[in-house]
């Protein structure tokens, strides 16, 4: 009886490791501080999109690392921000606020020695966390004056009781080694949640649509701020081939020509670096064929919003 029961769960109890640590490690911290780049310098490969624009992350993101006999399981956040003035905002404050639910490490990511009314928020909800809390000091390599990160170290942590303080760098990798072993002295003794092998809990699908969504952004600068929205329409194997079909959902005509561009070439750019990332993450020719939609209201409908995949909290 028990070898059929092995047999179906594929593992017998005696290959558990018992000193295997897993765990689930929440990233949080004010928009544009640097969480995404951690997330994707920790997990050595591109997860999660990132931009030089503020509240680029929407969605809850696991990236999971496994090395030697630790599993550490990543919840990447959207930025939480005060300012919620369209249902969009509302869903990436609630996204952030649930990912700091049954988790055994927080990351609380600052940037340098700045410090705002945004910080001070996530702050605030950090104060009713359970699990111990790392600060993360991201960006040191644009704080020219090295003294004064004492000072500023002490200020913060006379908010709050912080159980270890590390300055780190994400964008250069400075200090994520031991980031990594500081990570894993935390994780409670568990066997592994997911496979060796698998780094995300998102499904292709869902990452095709978020490193579109990145180089819209990316490519249009300030002009459009989160009035887009990216929809995979159909995404198909054949054989090593991936053909993906996608609708950019804007809000306003004037949009939908500024994602185009003069002569189609801003859409053409967008489309050629997305399909090179995709060709990367999902290591197979991609087929990419990007149409743009308006779809007005979407950003502040919560109805348009769930039909747009914005559903999953
Ligand atoms: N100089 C420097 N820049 C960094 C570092 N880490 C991140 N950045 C930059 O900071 C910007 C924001 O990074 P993201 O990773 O998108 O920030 P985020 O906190 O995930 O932002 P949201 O998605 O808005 O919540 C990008 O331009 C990054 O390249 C760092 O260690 N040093």
């Amino acid at each position: 009886m028990s070898e059929l029961i092995d047999s179906f769960f594929g593992s017998t109890p005696s290959e558990v490791d018992p000193e295997f640590r897993c765990g689930f490690v929440a990233i949080v911290g004010r928009p544009n501080v640097g969480k995404s780049t951690l997330l994707n310098h920790l997990l050595g490969q591109k997860l999660s999109i990132t931009s030089r624009k503020p509240q680029t992350t929407r969605h809850k993101i696991l990236g999971i690392v496994t090395e030697g006999k630790v599993q550490a399981v990543y919840v990447d956040t959207p930025g939480m921000h005060k300012k919620e003035p369209r249902a969009i905002n509302r869903y990436m404050n609630k996204a952030a606020e649930s990912a700091l639910k049954d988790i055994d490490l927080v990351l609380f990511v600052v940037d340098g020695l700045k410090w705002t009314p945004d910080d001070e928020l996530v702050l605030e909800k950090l104060q009713r966390v359970d699990a111990p809390i790392v600060l993360l000091i991201n960006k040191v390599d644009t704080v020219a004056d090295k003294e004064k990160l004492l000072p500023h170290i002490a200020s913060l942590s006379a908010k709050l009781r912080f159980s270890e303080v590390v300055p780190v760098s994400a964008l250069r990798g400075h200090n994520l080694p031991a980031l990594h072993e500081l990570v894993s002295r935390f994780l409670p003794f568990a066997p592994p949640l997911y496979a060796e092998d698998q780094i995300t809990d998102r499904s292709q699908r869902f990452l095709a649509a978020e490193l579109i969504r990145e180089k819209v952004m990316r490519q249009l600068g300030d002009e459009i701020p989160y009035d887009l929205t990216v929809q995979i329409e159909s995404f198909k194997e054949e054989g090593n081939l991936l053909r993906i079909d996608t609708n950019i959902y804007v809000e306003r005509p004037g949009q939908k020509a500024i994602v185009i561009g003069e002569g189609g070439q801003r859409l053409k750019l967008i489309g050629k670096e997305a399909r090179i990332d995709m060709e990367k993450l999902f290591e197979r020719k991609v087929m990419l064929t990007l149409w743009v939609k308006i779809k007005g209201g979407w950003s502040d409908d919560e109805r348009a919003l769930k039909s747009l995949g914005y559903s999953d909290i």
